[in-house]
Formats: C-alpha cells, sequence, structure tokens
C-alpha cells in the first residue's frame, strides 16, 4: 500500500497492555488528535500491511524478543512480522529503530557497549561485570577475577526488558552466593552511590533527570583487626528492581546505614550527564532511553548500571508534549537530526544535595 497521504500524519504504535495502561495512551492520543495526528493501535495477531501504511511506528517490542528468547512462539511470529513490515516500508520511520533495541536486550551485551563507549572517559564508567553460567563455584571465582568484578556484586537475569523475572535480582557477598543465583546472570560490581539514582529520561534531543530511591551502601565483610576483605558469610540480599528504584519505593534496602547517613552526597553535574546522553544516542541511533546514573560513593565517578529502551518516563513534566514534539520532527525530517549535536537538555536541572528522598523529588528547575 502506498504512504499515507491524507494531510494528516499516521503513526501506529504497538505497547504491551500493562505499558499502554502505565504510560497514558489516551493522553498520548488526546495530544495526537490536538496536533493533526492519527494514532493507531497496532494488532501483533494481523498483518500489519492491512493495518497501514504508517508514517512512523511508535514501539516498544523489547518484551515480545524476551519472550521470544523464552521460545514463545507467538512472540516470535510477532517479531518476525514486525521486522518484515519494517524492512518493505523503508519509507515508515521506526521509533526506536531496531539494532539499537537489540542491543539492549541482554544485559551483558548493553553493558559492553558501556565499557567500550567510555572506557577511556576519566569521569565516566560502567561497573566491572562477568557472564556466569555455571554454578561451579570455583569456575565462577575465577571468571569474576579474571573480570575484576569486585564484592559485594548485583547477580541480574541476563535477559534485560520484558517480564517480571527480568527484575528479579540479588547482593551477593561471596562466590558461595554466586553458585545460588538463577543461571544465565550477569554479576556487576557493586557501587556504593548513597541510595541515589539518576535516571536521565531521553526524548530525542532534549532530556531530564529524575531523581529516584536506590539501593543503599553495601560493604562485602572487612575483617576488623587487619581490614582485610574477608569473603563473609553474608545472606545473599535478594530484591525484585521494581521495589527500590520507583518514585514510590519504600524498601528497607533504600534506607541508608547509621554510618552512611553522615556522608555528604556529591552535587551532580548536568554537563557529565550531558555527555552520557549524547555518547548513548550516537552509540544506539536511539531517541527514547531511559539512562541509570549513580555517583561512587568513594571516586565521585558516574556510574552507568543500566539502560533501558522507551522507560516510564514517569514525573517528566509535559510528557506527551515532548513525544508528540519528537514525533512530528522525526516525520518531517526521517534522517535523525546529526546527534553529535549536544542534545538540548530543556531543563537545565541545579541540583540541591538528595539527602535520602524517599520520593521523585523530579528534579525540575525551568
Ligand atoms: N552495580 C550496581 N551498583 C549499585 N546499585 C546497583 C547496581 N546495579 C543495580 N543497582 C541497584 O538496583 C536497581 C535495579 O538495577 P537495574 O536498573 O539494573 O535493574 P532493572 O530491572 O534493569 O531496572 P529497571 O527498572 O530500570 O529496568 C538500581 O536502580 C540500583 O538501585
Ligand atoms: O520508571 P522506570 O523508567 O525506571 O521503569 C521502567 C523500567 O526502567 C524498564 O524500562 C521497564 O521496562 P522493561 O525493562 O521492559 O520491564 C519499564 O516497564 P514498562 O512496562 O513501562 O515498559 C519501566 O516503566
Ligand atoms: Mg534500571
Amino acid at each position: 500500500m502506498e504512504q499515507s497521504t491524507g494531510k494528516h500524519k499516521v503513526v501506529g504504535y504497538w505497547f504491551n497492555e500493562q505499558k499502554c495502561q502505565k504510560f497514558g495512551v489516551q493522553d498520548l492520543e488526546a495530544t495526537c488528535r490536538r496536533r493533526g495526528i492519527q494514532l493507531v493501535k497496532i494488532d501483533m495477531n494481523s498483518p500489519l500491511d492491512d493495518q497501514g501504511p504508517f508514517d512512523l511506528v511508535l514501539h516498544k517490542v523489547t518484551v515480545l524478543y524476551a519472550q521470544a528468547l523464552n521460545n514463545n512462539g507467538k512472540a516470535a511470529n510477532a517479531i518476525n512480522m514486525f521486522e518484515n513490515y519494517i524492512k518493505k516500508h523503508p519509507e515508515t520511520f521506526v521509533m526506536d529503530p531496531l539494532p539499537g533495541v537489540h542491543k539492549l536486550l541482554l544485559r551483558n551485551q548493553t553493558y559492553e557497549l558501556l565499557h567500550q563507549r567510555f572506557r577511556y572517559d576519566e569521569k565516566i564508567f560502567t561497573p566491572t561485570y562477568a557472564e556466569l553460567s555455571s554454578r561451579n563455584v570455583k569456575e565462577n571465582a575465577e571468571i569474576v577475577k579474571q573480570a575484576s568484578v569486585t564484592f559485594p556484586v548485583v547477580c541480574k537475569p541476563v535477559t534485560g526488558g520484558g517480564g517480571v523475572e527480568a527484575h528479579e535480582m540479588a547482593v551477593v557477598f561471596n562466590e558461595m552466593g554466586l553458585s545460588e543465583f538463577r543461571l544465565p546472570c550477569v554479576a556487576q560490581s557493586f557501587i556504593n552511590h548513597g541510595a541515589v539514582l539518576y535516571k536521565l529520561f531521553v526524548l530525542g534531543p532534549v532530556w531530564f533527570v529524575i531523581v529516584r530511591p536506590s539501593l543503599k551502601n553495601f560493604y562485602a565483610g572487612v575483617d576488623g583487626c587487619f581490614g582485610f576483605n574477608t569473603l563473609t558469610e553474608q545472606e545473599t540480599v535478594y530484591f525484585n528492581s521494581s521495589n527500590v528504584s520507583k518514585a514510590d519505593s519504600q524498601s528497607p534496602l533504600t534506607q541508608l546505614d547509621p554510618g552512611d547517613m553522615e556522608d555528604e552526597l556529591p552535587k551532580a553535574d548536568p554537563a557529565v550527564f550531558n555527555r552520557i546522553v549524547t555518547n548513548l544516542r550516537e552509540a544506539l541511533n536511539m531517541d527514547l532511553l531511559g539512562i541509570d546514573v549513580v555517583i561512587d560513593s568513594n571516586t565521585g565517578k558516574y556510574g552507568i548500571i543500566d539502560v533501558n529502551a522507551f522507560p516510564s518516563y514517569d514525573s517528566v513534566p509535559n510528557l506527551m508534549e515532548h513525544l508528540v514534539d519528537l514525533l512530528v520532527m522525526r516525520m518531517d525530517h526521517p534522517a535523525p537530526e546529526s546527534i553529535k549535536q549536544t542534545p538540548e537538555n530543556k531543563k537545565i536541572p541545579t541540583f540541591t544535595t538528595c539527602d535520602h528522598p524517599q520520593e521523585d523529588s523530579g528534579v525540575d528547575t525551568g
């Protein structure tokens, strides 16, 4: 079928039902309508050619990839259909292009990309990590040592986006604990950061910083007499990430221990955040990103611990207006602007140090 020739633009979208609810698709639809854009919900169980043509497709198919990786045939069929449609319709702008989305499906691949992109940066890093697929304690101990991973570590399922199990994690304090976590997993060095997480929400050329609660500081056992790092029998701490770093998270795991409360939290520097956003937009060629950053309490360096495609954008002001601005920009100028430009950050935040944010302080200075 030919490209939509009517005067109004047509945007096809697909999110899973949970996201449709959470994201507020009705608001998006109303904003699109006000801007002369027809928003069409795509049915992944019917031929896409019968549902188009689309000027742009807005999607979060990461969950379908996760299900397909888990041998879900229906999801695999939907993914094949979606990919074939995109190949056949180069005139349709895809937000976001699949090559970048693919790089965010598996945590080990995401972390390797982060390592490559920031390995020479003096202020930005990603924690060391190791991929584990065995329960052999000695083997795992050697793997984490070779990868310069330090305890405590955070064990995370290799598969990132999609499904509750993708967010089941653990803080592990010793090699024995490594052999208990569900495999395959990544073991990422834990970075003490004063229980403050900076979520960078990217919408093409604009981005916002939202401050969130985060895991408190953890220490692998240290011998009180000699200060050596004795890998003690500290119990593994299991958690679900959806309970520790949401705006309303109240988990005890996010309450700093008394000994850590006096620590002065560093003043976050928007210029460093800007460098992170610019670099990752260039690396991934994506517009819709959630980048999780912590500031290392010991070094003051900025640690990128996670990158997500199409996040919640919770607390981002005027979200739908910004998103529709982006849709219009991409439909009018499909070739993404040279992403080497410094993304204009519409809100240059000035931070007050957040002591122990219990709710989203939604940094917003205007
Ligand atoms: N290496 C780390 N050092 C310190 N804290 C960490 C580390 N990795 C994860 N965390 C803590 O665990 C939380 C969840 O980690 P992560 O963002 O990797 O999980 P996720 O399930 O991908 O989260 P999301 O909800 O963003 O998809 C982080 O917000 C942070 O509080
Ligand atoms: O509030 P945030 O943006 O932290 O929550 C996101 C989360 O970071 C992940 O992006 C989730 O996606 P999956 O990794 O695919 O589970 C988002 O879930 P979604 O249903 O909104 O896509 C969370 O909102
Ligand atoms: Mg995260």
